[in-house]
């Protein structure tokens, strides 16, 4: 569908709309969502191919309730097929009171001789709706176990799968996939099988009691039936694909509606008019969505009116059939009569049995999205080496590459350069050169797809994964805002750690200039910092920074990565949080800026253009030498001074 501009419709949302449908019509140049290639798939499978894969879901199903709890899966299906066997008993002992009732003799008589087959139905009936409540209740403590469960999984694979990972769409696509619909149709699944069974159950129930009242009620019974099975099917079948085919439509009627009422579009849609235009096109996805709706209304009315229709004569018959059957002696007027009323109960269970097969299918399709995610991400976990490692003295990158999934040239190549302990490092170039993604190898962020990093000489890939990343802190140039509070938003820099060595996290907040700023918001460190939320403060992007600042240094590691760290911040700002980041005996700090006048100081600056090293040195180094080092330096040095230039001549 993607890059498929359609005719558009009336703008005037007051024309009225052609008979010919606009599939596209408002945001044409959004695609389906990833998950329509399982809708398709449903909306060409028959019922038939549905009810043979049905073993096999059932399995499925009940692995994994009993994964889940033992106790709670049990208890749904065995008190649903002890209910069913209650239907069977009840049927016969209404038989039993039908006969003593239409038997000859005086009323009270009668009365009396079917007492104790009264009392047994009554029972039955008891206990039948007892069972079925005890069932519904184990079957509503088992489904949000389920989704516990599973989300539980999926966010346990998500948090440890390599950073590599989410740079490949594929892998981005199907862990959206599962999150989207497989998540959620864990739960459904289950739920939809314990239905299945219950209506199974149902049906098997009945027939083993008209059978047993007499073998011919049987496909009596069946044939009486059946109408009303077909039209439930069709029904089911035919809404589902409707729903199906507006999923598109609504959801850009839910994008649009979002647009207007959320609070980070509001400004926009404000500053350039966009109001009318957007109401317009939700006006245009309403209408075009109410007459769906009512084709769908229309369609499943003839179909139910033709169902019922057809019902009617079914019923007829089997009126005839009964009444043949009664004058030829060959059943008796109870026999009969019991047979109307499994009937009923026949026709209920069936419709269960049905929407539950529809379903169950579906549900099947999109758990099945979240398996293979699942399967997918465990191949793409990090197994890592064994050797402990605590500190170093020196990290080695040797001929050290990065490629990319699906891109051409290498981000970093065969990069060669040592970082000590104690010393201050710059990684400099122009945007794209390769500075982040070479920091973030060192960090062991990502793996390189060549060469090797060594730590005092040790490859780090056999190092121990979780006490490396625990050497290292990163102050990201693509930082996220947290939803906690400011005091959380520095702790979760080493969210473990207990009192002891390291700054507090108010010390932290100091070093990086951000002690004034929190104590003055409203809650001080307590302070939500989240708008979303009552109470909730939100920040600037300088202040943010400041706060990113103050979680890496409350992190203390002995490998500090700050990837423009001041990008956000005020003059004073900077020069406070420069200080912090000076020489340290027991840590490397690795400093990527485009503001070069803060990278004079450091011990050594590598320049990267393209992914490779081009030059190496310390400042005044760099400097005396002829190269983009000097020339960035200047180019920027300049600016400087004609701007004191002109300020000069202003004044
Ligand atoms: N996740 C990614 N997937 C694919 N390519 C990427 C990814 N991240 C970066 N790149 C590409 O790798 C190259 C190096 O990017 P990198 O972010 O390391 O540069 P940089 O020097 O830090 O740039 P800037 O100064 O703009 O921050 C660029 O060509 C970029 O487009």
């Amino acid at each position: 569908m993607a890059g498929v501009i359609h005719p558009r419709p009336p703008s005037d949302p007051d024309e009225p709309l052609p008979d010919e449908p606009f599939p596209e019509a408002a945001l044409p140049e959004l695609a389906d969502p990833h998950w329509m290639h399982r809708a398709t798939e449903l909306a060409h499978t028959g019922f038939w191919s549905v009810a043979r894969r049905l073993p096999a879901l059932v399995r499925e199903a009940i692995a994994l309730g009993w994964a889940t709890s033992r106790r709670d899966t049990a208890a749904s299906l065995g008190l649903n097929v002890a209910a069913g066997l209650l239907t069977t008993l009840g049927l016969l002992a209404t038989t039993g009171v039908l006969q003593q009732l239409f038997a000859a003799g005086p009323t009270p008589g009668r009365i009396r001789a079917a007492m104790p087959a009264l009392a047994l139905a009554a029972t039955a009936v008891t206990a039948r709706g007892a069972l079925t409540i005890a069932a519904g209740w184990a079957q509503a403590r088992l489904i949000p176990q389920i989704n516990y469960t599973v989300e539980r999984r999926l966010f346990e694979t998500t948090s440890v799968v390599e950073l590599a990972a989410f740079d490949d769409a594929g892998f981005a696509e199907e862990m959206d996939r599962a999150r989207d619909r497989g998540l959620i149709e864990a739960g459904s699944l289950v739920n939809d099988t314990v239905n299945l069974v219950t209506g199974v159950v149902g049906v098997v129930a009945t027939a083993a009691a008209v059978t047993i009242i007499h073998p011919l009620l049987l496909p009596c019974l069946l044939v009486a039936a059946a109408p009303e099975a077909v039209t439930a099917v069709r029904m089911a079948r035919r809404q589902h694909i409707d729903w199906l085919a507006r999923i598109t439509r609504r959801r850009r009627k839910w994008m649009l509606g979002d647009l207007m009422a959320n609070r980070h579009t509001a400004a926009e849609i404000r500053a350039y008019q966009m109001r009318d235009f957007l109401l317009s096109e939700y006006r245009l996805m309403t209408r075009l969505e109410t007459r769906a709706e009512l084709r769908l209304a229309r369609a499943q009315t003839v179909t139910r009116a033709i169902g019922l229709s057809v019902t009617g004569v079914a019923t007829f018959g089997l009126y005839l059939v009964l009444g043949a059957l009664l004058m030829g002696g060959v059943v008796v007027l109870a026999a009969a009569a019991t047979a109307l009323l499994a009937l009923q109960s026949a026709r209920s269970s069936l419709r269960t049995t049905i929407f539950a097969t529809n379903s169950l299918y579906e549900d099947a399709l999109y758990y099945q999205d979240y398996r293979d995610f699942l399967d997918r991400a465990g191949r793409r976990v990090p197994t890592g080496g064994q050797r402990p490692v605590d500190g170093f003295e020196r990290i080695d990158l040797d001929r050290v590459s990065l490629r990319y999934p699906d891109t051409d040239g290498a981000a970093v190549d065969e990069v060669s350069l040592t970082i000590r302990r104690g010393e201050v490092v710059a990684l400099v170039g122009e945007n794209g050169s390769g500075k982040t993604t070479l920091a973030k190898l060192v960090a062991g962020l990502y793996r390189p797809t060549g060469g090797a990093i060594r730590w005092d000489g040790v490859d780090a890939a056999e190092l121990d994964p979780r006490q490396l990343a625990a050497q290292v802190a990163v102050m990201s140039q693509d930082w996220w805002r947290f939803p906690f509070t400011a005091r959380q938003n520095i702790r979760v820099g080493r969210h473990d750690r207990a009192d002891g060595p390291g700054p507090s996290v108010e010390a932290a907040a100091r070093e990086a200039a951000a002690h004034d700023m929190i104590s003055e918001l409203p809650f001080g460190y307590d302070t939500l910092l989240d708008r979303q939320f009552k109470d909730g403060q939100d920040l600037s992007g300088g202040q943010w920074q400041r706060l990113v600042a103050a979680r890496g240094l409350y992190r203390d590691a002995r490998l500090l990565i700050c990837d423009e760290p001041s990008a956000a911040l005020d003059a004073r700002a900077e020069h406070a949080l420069f200080q912090h980041l000076r020489r340290h005996p027991d840590r490397a700090v690795v400093l990527i800026t485009h503001r070069l006048a803060n990278v004079r100081h450091a011990d050594q600056i590598f320049v990267l253009d393209h992914g490779r090293l081009v030059q190496h040195g310390d400042h005044d180094a760099l400097m005396a030498q002829d190269g983009p080092y000097r020339e960035l330096f200047e180019l920027q040095a300049a600016g400087y001074l004609a701007g004191a230039g002109e300020a000069a001549a202003d004044r």
